[in-house]
């Protein structure tokens, strides 16, 4: 007799990789498939607090909890959690029995799990998979032009190619001209933060090389991607799995099953201040510049200044997210900074400390986002239209930023500068009659993500079969 299907989906546990795990869970249970999404006790706790889960999913979407393997005190920092699970919590010892032990608990509970569907830097949940007969599908949240490098880099460092050192001995603009698909524009300085810092960074490379190889592993790999987007990349990438299923963007392809177009429920961690969508209906159509660097990139005080005096000499109206634990300079309180900026920004300015990005970005009132290039905000904000600015910082980000600027031409790459003439010139250039090439080209994207989701569309099908192999994964 045919089992029922029954999906574990298990997120690194921070929140670009949530947002988008859960969403693939929602469409999961929608498309009538049982899901358990697994989180750690703590994101578990926010989403409760902050994205309301208990309500607003169908029945068959339940939730489970596991330890995270940190110490009961630790802030738990965005930031600081991430690079702690990279740099010192060993998963092998401290997550994967709590792991092995769920999936054995479901099949005594005669409701076995049928396929496990982790993210694809967590991969020791394959052979433990393989070794309970549960087939396991890797979901990498990042952009296929950030996966493709890492299966090329640890080659180049190998061989000597890609120097480390001082200014003297990297030439930050050289081109890497070794990776397919990106010979004529990838520059040392657009490789992900673990491969173009001066210093040898042996444990974040071995980390993101070690769970690439090893994902290659898993029955097959979901991408947050649409195929008009990355396509000479997946076409490269493509012999390198056994399956790739494109389905993104997946807020699109969500919200096309969805009763709701856009949901008003995120799926933050943090609370959402709902205020500034009062303050976006007061602003004139495509005149607000939309600022918010994500979830887990800290700034320092002088920086935030930096940017904060870019956007006042703009003269463009500005709705900035400054998330309570962003700046990294212990001062009294973020409020203190929040202060600083205040009676100016009451001017032309809204500040708040989560907003509901994707309602913001499909507001009528936003022209353009400078942001970090983060792989759900660059999505968001092609889909919605409206064209990008910008400064990365950490892991596929710098490579993003890239792509953004000089392929998919939907924005601009402030890659290493925060100074205010900077920010200035390129808000100004974004925001006025020079950005209207990239408005042009960010509606094209925009529009054929949208296509790859409706009936018929890339996205669209390759979903349609991914469900087809999660069931005959039951027969
Ligand atoms: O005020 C805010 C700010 C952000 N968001 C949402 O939070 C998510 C942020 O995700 P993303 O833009 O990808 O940034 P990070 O949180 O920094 O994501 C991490 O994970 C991503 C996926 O792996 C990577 O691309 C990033 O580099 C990595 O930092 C998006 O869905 C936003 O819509 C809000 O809802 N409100
Ligand atoms: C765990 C962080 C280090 C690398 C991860 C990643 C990737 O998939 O390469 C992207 O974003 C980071 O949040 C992840």
């Amino acid at each position: 007799m045919d089992r029922t299907p029954h999906v574990l989906i298990f997120p690194f546990p921070a929140q670009g990789h949530i947002t988008q795990m859960l969403k693939l869970a929602e469409l999961l249970c929608l498309s009538g498939i049982q899901v358990t999404f697994l989180n750690t006790h703590h994101n578990h706790r926010r989403l409760r607090r902050h994205a309301d889960i208990d309500s607003r999913f169908p029945a068959s979407l339940r939730f489970q909890t596991i330890p995270d393997g940190l110490p009961p005190h630790h802030p738990r920092r965005q930031f600081g959690f991430l690079k702690e699970w990279i740099y010192s919590v060993d998963i092998k010892s401290q997550i994967e029995p709590s792991f092995r032990h769920l999936l054995v608990s479901y099949q005594s509970q005669n409701n076995p799990v049928t396929c496990i569907i982790s993210d694809g830097v967590l991969t020791f949940t394959i052979d433990v998979g393989m070794g309970l007969g549960i087939p396991t599908i890797s979901f990498r949240t990042v952009s296929t032009c950030c996966l493709w490098t890492y299966f090329w880099l640890p080659q180049l460092v190998r061989s000597g190619d890609l120097k480390f050192g001082g200014e003297e001995l990297i030439d930050m603009d050289e081109r890497v001209s070794s990776i397919p698909g990106s010979e004529t524009f990838l520059r040392r300085r657009d490789l992900p933060s673990f491969y173009r810092s001066k210093e040898i960074d042996k444990t974040g490379m071995e980390f993101v090389d070690t769970e690439t190889q090893n994902s290659t592993k898993s029955h097959a790999l979901i991408l947050n991607t649409f195929e008009d987007l990355e396509s000479p990349i997946l076409s490269e990438i493509r012999n390198r799995f056994t399956k790739i299923y494109t389905i993104g963007p997946l807020h699109t392809l969500l919200n096309t099953k969805r009763a709701e177009p856009i949901s008003v429920s995120s799926n933050g961690l943090w609370e959402v201040d709902r205020t500034c969508m009062k303050w976006l209906d007061s602003q004139t159509p495509k005149s607000v510049i939309y600022v918010s660097f994500g979830s887990v990139v800290l700034m320092k005080h002088s920086e935030m200044m930096e940017i904060w005096h870019g956007l006042v000499n703009s003269e463009k109206p500005f709705l900035w997210v400054v998330r309570p634990d962003s700046i990294t300079e212990e001062l009294e309180s973020s409020d203190e900074v929040a202060e600083e900026v205040a009676e100016e920004t009451k001017k032309r300015g809204c500040i708040v400390g989560w907003a509901p990005q994707e309602e913001v970005l499909a507001h009528g009132a936003v022209g353009g986002f400078l942001g970090h290039g983060g792989w759900n905000s660059t999505l968001e904000s092609v889909v919605a239209g409206v064209p990008l600015i910008c400064w990365p910082h950490f892991a596929d980000q710098t490579v993003n930023s890239r792509f953004v600027e000089e392929v998919w031409r939907v924005g601009l790459d402030m890659k290493d500068r925060c100074d205010r003439s900077t920010v200035e010139m390129m808000v100004r250039d974004l925001m006025d009659e020079k950005g209207e090439g990239l408005r042009e080209s960010t509606a094209r994207m925009g529009e054929l993500a949208r296509e790859s989701v409706r009936d018929g569309g890339s996205s669209f099908c390759n979903f349609k079969d991914l469900m087809e192999d999660l069931r005959l994964m039951c027969q």
